[in-house]
């Protein structure tokens, strides 16, 4: 377990934690950094406290500084880990000195270090087998970080948006066994994704959630252009098919796997090559509507038409441990 007394970050105070990113912001901005951090108004009883952790701050910038130099971005604009003073650690994805190790021990990234904000969206691309999925089994935890710190919102109920903070969709989608409507809310069941859908709106509407449920799931399969299928299964979304997978493409499952993320409506989506079977044009759509609902997608895929769509890319240059950032736009 960690010793928490070790860690001067968390020893800060909470008034220090908020104070903390504006000194940071002055420091990336001062060719003195050491001095401008000093020149802050501390408070006796906080001084010793920031001060280490001021120390520990400064050495991190300074090397994400040089990450930044190496891999040719503007450090002000992409990686520095908390340019906002507003930032929440649940609206940031950060990989800070990752190395990202297959479980043969092959290195694939080499101290990965890279803040992916909310409202920023991620591309991450290079040639096959360079570790694309492999930064993605990391993110999700399937691989152990066991170099480096990688944090990222939890999982839970995010209080401002009722949403979780990530939502995963992979290339091939689990279809599960169920109705058409099991397919969209999967992982949740009925009851609960009406109680999610109350949560979205807020709303006290709880006698006739499940018809506002149906509602809801209609208005995502248009948006995902699967409307068709609920007209096929004779408009019930209690058509119950035990094999969607050997009914619709992996164009329609994919899509189906879109409308999962559109259901959750994360802070964060992480696409893992999971249009590819689509059309460019619908998979554009789809990307607009994930803009348009304010989910910051973190994506893999080759396909130019999607850089538009995203802030920064992540290029894995030769799955030798190599890899650039390049900003895409502002
Ligand atoms: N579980 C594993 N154990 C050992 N090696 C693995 C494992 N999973 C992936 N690899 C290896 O890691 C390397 C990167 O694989 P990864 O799937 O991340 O590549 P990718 O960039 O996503 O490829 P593609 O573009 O083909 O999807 C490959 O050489 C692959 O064989």
């Amino acid at each position: 377990m960690e010793d928490e007394s070790l860690n001067p970050l968390r020893r800060m105070s909470s008034r220090t934690r908020k104070v903390a990113p504006k000194m940071v912001a002055a420091l990336t901005s001062s060719d003195n950094r050491t001095q401008v951090w000093l020149s802050l108004p501390l408070s006796r009883h906080t001084f010793d406290f920031e001060l280490s952790g001021g120390v520990n701050r400064i050495f991190e910038l300074e090397e994400l500084l040089d990450a930044a130099a190496q891999s040719g971005v503007s450090a002000s604009d992409a990686i520095l880990p908390s340019k906002s003073s507003n930032r929440r650690s649940e609206d940031v994805i950060s990989f800070y000195k990752v190395d990202v190790i297959t479980p043969a021990q092959k290195l694939l990234a080499r101290k990965l270090t890279c803040d992916i904000v909310s409202g920023k969206s991620l591309l991450v691309t290079g040639p096959n087998g360079s570790g694309k999925s492999s930064v993605f089994r990391a993110l999700r935890g399937l691989w152990p970080i066991v170099s480096g710190r990688l944090t990222k919102p939890s999982q839970s109920i995010n209080e401002a948006r009722s949403g979780c903070g990530i939502f995963y969709v992979p290339q091939r989608p689990y279809t599960c066994l169920g109705t058409l409507r099991d397919q969209i809310i999967y992982p949740l069941s009925r009851e609960e994704a009406e109680i999610r859908l109350s949560q979205f709106h807020g709303s006290d509407q709880r006698s006739d959630d499940s018809t506002h449920l149906d509602m809801h799931l209609k208005t995502i399969l248009e948006n995902v252009r699967l409307n068709y299928l609920l007209e096929r299964e004779g408009g019930s979304w209690d058509a119950n098919n035990n094999n969607w997978e050997d009914v619709l493409s992996l164009g329609e499952q994919q899509r189906l796997g879109m409308a999962r993320l559109f259901f959750q409506k994360p802070l964060f989506g992480i696409l893992d090559e999971c249009t590819n079977a689509t059309s460019v044009d619908v998979e554009e759509h789809l990307y607009r509507l994930a803009a348009d609902m304010g989910i910051t997608v973190v994506t893999s895929s080759q396909r130019p038409a999607l850089i538009p769509f995203h802030t920064l890319e992540l290029r894995l240059i030769d799955g030798e441990g190599n890899w650039k950032l390049r900003l895409i736009k502002q």
